[in-house]
């Protein structure tokens, strides 16, 4: 089954085009990497797959519902972890998730059983009734992607999750997204850090607003591993971790 599905898609801020002509689609049970540098179009395209923009120019398809013509049903299947933490620090682990299940309509035993369930899958349940502010990193992040699973979406996006973290937190986040892809979800994954990919996921780069290519991660081209393969291909000089 599709999960998302991104048709002909192009965005301008004024004269200056973001978006040109995208298309690639990320089927229930994938990890989709979104590769792109700084400015490829990474943050415009999460922004018009949560509606924050709106584009006239394409077709947005979530879980089979139109972004255009039927955003309510379309981003109900949608959970989002964007790059900036949007979290309560003095409540509770338990208290933030149960507010924002009440804005998807959740409440009583219902939320109750959805955030355990949530916190459970990543691996927070021990935790839920801790200050966010006592939370390391790490575990504030994989906080805020149990807060995305609350209301069960079938697609997750996360706009560079592993900003500022170090690298066993980053591996713990990328392994727990990998096996919420395999239970089922399908997951777009942005980022510019190519060591949080696994040969057998699908990697979409973008550059300067193109998709330059699509397939599976090891199919990149290069022959000399993803990194260089990424660099070859975007033309950037500066060094990406392998
Ligand atoms: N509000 C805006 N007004 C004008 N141009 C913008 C705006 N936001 C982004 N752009 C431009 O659109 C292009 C794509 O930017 P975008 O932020 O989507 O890329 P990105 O891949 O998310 O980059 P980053 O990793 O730096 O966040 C860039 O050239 C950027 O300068």
């Amino acid at each position: 089954m599709i999960g998302l599905e991104i048709s002909h898609v192009s965005y301008s801020y004024g004269s200056s085009k973001a978006l040109d002509d995208v298309s690639f689609s990320v089927k229930a049970g994938r990890f989709c990497a979104l590769l792109g540098p700084n400015g490829a179009g990474k943050s415009t395209l999460f922004a018009l797959l949560t509606r924050l923009l709106v584009t006239g120019e394409g077709r947005i398809s979530v879980a089979g519902f139109d972004i255009a013509r039927d955003p309510r049903a379309a981003l109900a299947r949608i959970g989002v972890v964007f790059q900036q933490p949007t979290l309560d620090l003095d409540m509770t682990v338990r208290r933030n998730l149960n507010y924002f299940a009440g804005l998807h309509g959740l409440s009583g035993r219902p939320a109750a059983a959805a955030i355990e369930a949530a916190l459970t899958q990543l691996g927070m349940a021990e935790r839920a009734d801790e200050r966010v502010r006592a939370l390391n990193g790490g575990h504030r992040r994989r906080m805020e992607i149990a807060r995305a699973l609350i209301h069960g979406p079938e697609i997750l996006l996360l706009d560079e999750p592993t900003v500022g973290l170090d690298a066993a937190s980053r591996q713990a986040i990328t392994d727990h997204v990998h096996l919420l892809a395999e239970s089922g979800l399908a997951v777009l994954w942005a980022t510019h850090l190519v060591d949080e990919i696994r040969p057998d996921d699908q990697a979409v780069v973008l550059h300067r607003g193109k998709i330059l290519s699509n397939g599976s991660a090891d199919g990149l081209p290069g022959g000399q591993g993803l990194a260089k393969a990424f660099l070859t291909m975007t033309g950037e000089k500066r060094e990406v971790p392998a």
